[in-house]
């Protein structure tokens, strides 16, 4: 009888699957407020061809937008809602300082950290933890901080020249930037020093797991009920299923155990830590008591932390990379170490090196040619449709735009060669005939731009100064066995990614 009644509803159950399936199919292609945008019909009608490319081809979606790009022309509509611009002229648009944007619901999940400030949809959230953090990032404090990037990288090179010095033994630079990224964004924002930087190898487990926890980030956002089920799970099973994740979850028992000692501390004791952390200044404000939970606070914190490790790390293996695979760069810059004047001729200052002409076009083209954040970054202005050229992007639709395809396009003469020199002139580009020209600068957006920009791009200088400037002073490198695919942008998982089978940037040093 049950059966008898299955077989009679099945029929009708896939029938209307599939003429609902049809329906969603028509609204997308012919009546969605997004209907009219140029692009790839398959893709406007679902959102499997994104995860196609994201997930099943390993991070490949944002360099199919490119050849979409070239097939469609500028501005194209890339899943069912969103809308993607290649234009540089449109970044200042798109990321506009004045402009009250918001990020993708859907988006809020995927790290797993709806509480941290780069999770935060709404802009006026955002805008109070933003606030509250800012002070903590400012330059006078990171500059305050410097000494223990010099301090860092000295023992790094140190090590380098103790240990592998002659030996001909290669040391893997991903690796120990690594460490010394973790062990300065650690410190300067939790208070804790792991001293990566001391152990074999540079190889920490803390820095493996970030690294495989990047590989989740599509899979995460494509099926976020995959990471809910993980994050319901006890720590002890999904250590069990991946021991890689273990040292992750003592990094997060560390920061809760570290937030209840600090909130345990009276106001007048707080204020006189001899450094502050990030916990500090957030239960210091005046941001409401939800706000300064542990779990909101433990959020921010492991937010904070995996926004600057991977990305510093890229930055510097990449920059690191191209200034020993080309003699000429190598000399250049050495010659302006040497020959510059400093008050400590051992430990030049921040601010002192800043001045460096040279230095500062290598680390600027090591942060264009290192991408930063390749992903697209996607705002949505809630009220106000916003213009591109003859198309108007309707208020509430989710819009884009990304920095490895603004870094690649027709404002960087022979975009993917490292070439410094393009920073030292000050001749003026424009992105097509006709249009405005202004300087190269004004391309330059690793940090992105307006309300949503790095948060932490003045420990970054700070790091990309002292760390290269140190290193290259120091220690005579030479590449081992790593050719140009070590850091080339073959994948995209948030950050790009070489093809897997890259050992990553090793050398020797003599
Ligand atoms: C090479 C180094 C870095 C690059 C290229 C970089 C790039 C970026 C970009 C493009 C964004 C915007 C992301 C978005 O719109 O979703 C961003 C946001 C952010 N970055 Fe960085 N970053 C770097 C280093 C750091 C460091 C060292 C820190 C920590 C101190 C940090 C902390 C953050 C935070 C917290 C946000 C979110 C800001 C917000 O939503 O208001 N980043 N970063």
């Amino acid at each position: 009888m049950e059966n008898s009644k299955l077989s009679f509803v099945a029929p009708y159950l896939v029938l209307g699957s599939i003429l609902y399936f049809i329906a969603v199919v028509i609204y997308r292609l012919y009546f969605s407020p997004v209907a009219r945008f140029p692009g790839s019909k398959l893709t406007a009608a679902t959102g499997w061809i994104e995860t196609y490319y994201d997930v099943f081809k390993g991070g490949q979606f944002t360099f199919q937008l490119q050849k979409w790009h070239e097939q469609y022309g500028p501005i194209i509509r890339i899943n069912p809602d969103e809308i993607h611009v290649s234009d540089p002229d449109f970044y200042d648009v798109a990321y506009a300082s004045s402009a009250p944007f918001e990020k993708m619901p859907k988006w809020l999940d995927r790290f797993g950290l709806p509480g941290a400030v780069q999770s935060t949809v709404q802009h006026e959230l955002h805008r109070s933890r933003r606030m509250t953090l800012n002070p903590h990032f400012s330059k006078k404090s990171i500059s305050n901080f410097s000494w223990f990037i010099q301090q860092r990288m000295d023992q790094l090179c140190d090590r380098l020249l103790r240990e592998y010095k002659g030996t001909g033994e290669a040391v893997t630079l991903n690796d120990a930037w690594g460490a010394v990224t973790a062990d300065i964004i650690i410190n300067y924002c939790l208070g804790f020093d792991y001293n990566f930087v001391s152990y074999p190898g540079f190889v920490a487990p803390f820095t493996k797991s970030l690294k495989e926890l990047a590989l989740g980030i599509h899979v995460a956002g494509h099926f976020p009920w995959f990471l809910k089920l993980l994050q319901s799970s006890p720590d002890w099973l999904v250590g069990l299923l991946n021991p890689g994740m273990k040292p992750v979850f003592s990094f997060q028992n560390e920061i809760k155990k570290q937030i209840i000692k600090i909130k345990e501390l009276d106001h007048e004791k707080q204020s006189t830590e001899r450094h502050k952390t990030v916990f500090t200044d957030i239960l210091g404000s005046n941001l409401p008591p939800q706000e300064k939970t542990v779990t909101r606070l433990q959020q921010e914190a492991a937010g904070v932390v995996g926004a600057a490790i991977e990305t510093s790390k890229t930055t510097l293996s990449v920059t690191s990379f191209h200034i020993l695979h080309n003699p000429e760069i190598l000399r250049r810059l050495t010659t302006e170490l040497r020959e510059a004047s400093f008050s400590d001729p051992e430990k030049p200052t921040w601010s002192e090196l800043e001045q460096l002409p040279y230095l500062t076009a290598v680390i600027k083209e090591g942060l264009r040619l290192g991408y930063g954040v390749a992903q697209r970054l996607p705002r949505i202005s809630k009220h106000k449709a916003i213009q591109y050229d003859n198309y108007s992007i309707p208020p509430g639709t989710p819009f884009s735009m990304s920095s490895y395809i603004q870094h690649t396009s027709s404002v960087f003469n022979d975009c993917f060669a490292f070439n410094p020199d393009r920073w030292l002139t000050t001749a003026k580009v424009a992105s097509a005939p006709g249009r405005e020209e202004k300087s190269l600068d004004r391309f330059f957006v690793p940090f992105s731009k307006g309300t949503r920009w790095c948060l932490g791009q003045n420990l970054a200088w700070a790091q990309f100064y002292i760390g290269l400037a140190t290193l290259f002073r120091r220690v005579d490198l030479e590449l081992f066995e790593t050719g140009p695919e070590a850091v080339s942008a073959a994948r995209e998982y948030f950050v790009p990614l070489p093809p897997p089978e890259t050992k990553g940037v090793r050398a020797t040093v003599r």
